[in-house]
């Protein structure tokens, strides 16, 4: 893969190059080394480059259960049939995936407007003020889905956001051994905004390993009631999918708030153990503006290649949790489907072909962070032959996303990425150039700031089969 920030050689690099806020893409290299102006070129010596310091002889531990972590159904929506603008009316299966799902068909409506700017539409469910996005030939699928019983499902929804918090704050442990007492942590995003991208919790500290949570130390101003209750409605409404272009579908607030806060609190347990999130950066000293753990594999940016232990730190990537891989799955499974109801000369599976992830690549974006145009090329020959998708997931801030056949940021479409939603580019989008313009500061749900205590700035996960 060749992650673009700032473009190092269109795989995950980054590529300093003309462009948007201070954003450089193109480089002297033909694939994509993406340097901010203010980063240093030259040191290629050892020394510093921002990262973790010391290779820290870890002890390996079990991440690969589950054991403290109890995870429960959460689609308690009612699916009912499919309608797609320009399509017509489909009967669509429902979801099948243990996770919780019913089985009965689902109606989802569709909305296109083409005004003055072509293919202006408008993501009906995607939140409850008009979000527009500007897609070249996209088609959009919104899908309603109601709960069998909304005012038991809120509860619930409360109920079952407090078990995980509490499941999740039992079975954190910072890497020293001691156990990390979350029971006074309030989370107070007011304060996480003050200290901004500089703030660390004490864990932070003591382990050099990036804490993606913030310790509270002022009282913090808690969400509305008016806040909450709106984001609870948004997160009711199901989620809207949308064929972006052949090969790539976004899913919108596909994730549920508490399926967030489960991948959040799991993220930040694995975060602090062996293989945690760390300042990853390149052979020439230049740093990505992003923190960075590796799942199942790790993903080397001094190499741009997979291996089994991170060089940095020789430390072993943790294990993909089981229920990330389904939701995964789950998504695939879904974005083939709302491809199948519209496009007629492929088979869905041609389009979007199924995966099984054994590599996740978690970055986490303070509000500063950003990635550039890159393609994500580092997989097996086989894997991107065959155009076995990258699976994203976004959580907390939003994302300006950016996407093109060509590396070049000024021709590159834009597309918003909220909390929640599932991005999927694979087949004919396999190798689409993609990155991180920039995160938008307190977008994050205030329900999911203030049940896990997450900083300000945006989780995503890449899911890979390698
Ligand atoms: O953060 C994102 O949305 C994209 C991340 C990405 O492209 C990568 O990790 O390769
Ligand atoms: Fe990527």
């Amino acid at each position: 893969m060749n992650r673009g920030e700032d473009g190092h050689s269109g795989s995950r690099g980054r590529s300093p190059a003309s462009g948007h806020g201070g954003y450089r893409w193109k480089s002297e290299t033909p694939v994509g080394v993406d340097r901010s102006l203010n980063e240093s070129f030259g040191n290629r010596s050892s020394g510093s480059r921002g990262r973790v310091s010391g290779r820290a002889s870890w002890s390996r531990h079990n991440s690969s259960g589950y054991a403290n972590y109890e995870h429960r159904p959460v689609q308690a929506y009612v699916e009912k049939p499919l309608q797609v603008s320009n399509v017509g009316f489909v009967e669509k299966r429902a979801q099948n995936d243990g996770l919780g799902s019913t089985k009965q068909p689902v109606e989802v409506a569709a909305s296109k407007f083409c005004g003055d700017d072509k293919d202006l539409v408008k993501l009906s469910a995607s939140s409850s003020s008009k979000k527009y996005m500007n897609l070249s030939g996209g088609s959009v699928v919104s899908r309603e889905c109601e709960d069998k019983d909304g005012a038991r499902m809120r509860c619930d929804l409360v109920n079952r956001v407090k078990d995980v918090s509490l499941s999740c704050k039992d079975s954190v442990f910072s890497t020293s051994g001691q156990k990390v007492d979350h029971s006074s942590v309030v989370v107070d995003h007011g304060s996480a905004h003050k200290s901004g991208d500089g703030g660390n919790s004490s864990i932070e500290s003591s382990t050099g390993l990036f804490d993606i949570f913030l310790e509270k130390t002022v009282m913090g101003v808690k969400p509305s009631l008016l806040e909450i209750n709106r984001e609870k409605r948004k997160a009711s409404k199901g989620y809207t999918g949308i064929v972006i272009r052949p090969g790539m579908v976004l899913l919108k607030n596909y994730l549920s708030i508490n399926d967030q806060v489960m991948i959040v609190n799991k993220c930040r347990q694995l975060g602090l153990g062996e293989g945690g999130f760390y300042q990853p950066g390149y052979r020439d000293g230049a740093i990505l503006h992003l923190k960075m753990m590796c799942l199942g594999k790790n993903w080397d940016p001094e190499t741009s290649q997979y291996g089994e232990t991170r060089p940095v730190d020789g430390s072993i990537p943790p294990k993909i949790p089981v229920e990330f891989s389904q939701f995964v799955e789950k998504a695939v499974k879904e974005s083939q489907s709302l491809v199948a109801t519209t496009s007629k000369n492929m088979k869905a599976e041609d389009e979007i072909p199924s995966m099984s992830p054994d590599i996740c690549i978690a970055n986490f974006y303070t509000t500063t962070g950003r990635l550039g145009l890159h393609q994500d090329k580092d997989e097996s020959r086989n894997s991107i032959q065959k155009g076995l998708p990258v699976v994203s997931f976004s959580i907390g801030d939003s994302a300006e996303f950016l996407y093109s056949d060509q590396w070049e940021d000024e021709k590159a479409e834009k597309v918003l990425l909220e909390s929640g939603d599932v991005l999927i580019f694979g087949g004919k989008s396999r190798n689409v150039f993609h990155g991180v313009r920039s995160i938008v500061k307190d977008t994050a749900p205030k329900v999911l700031v203030q049940e896990t205590s997450l900083r300000q700035g945006r989780l995503n996960l890449t899911f890979r089969q390698y």
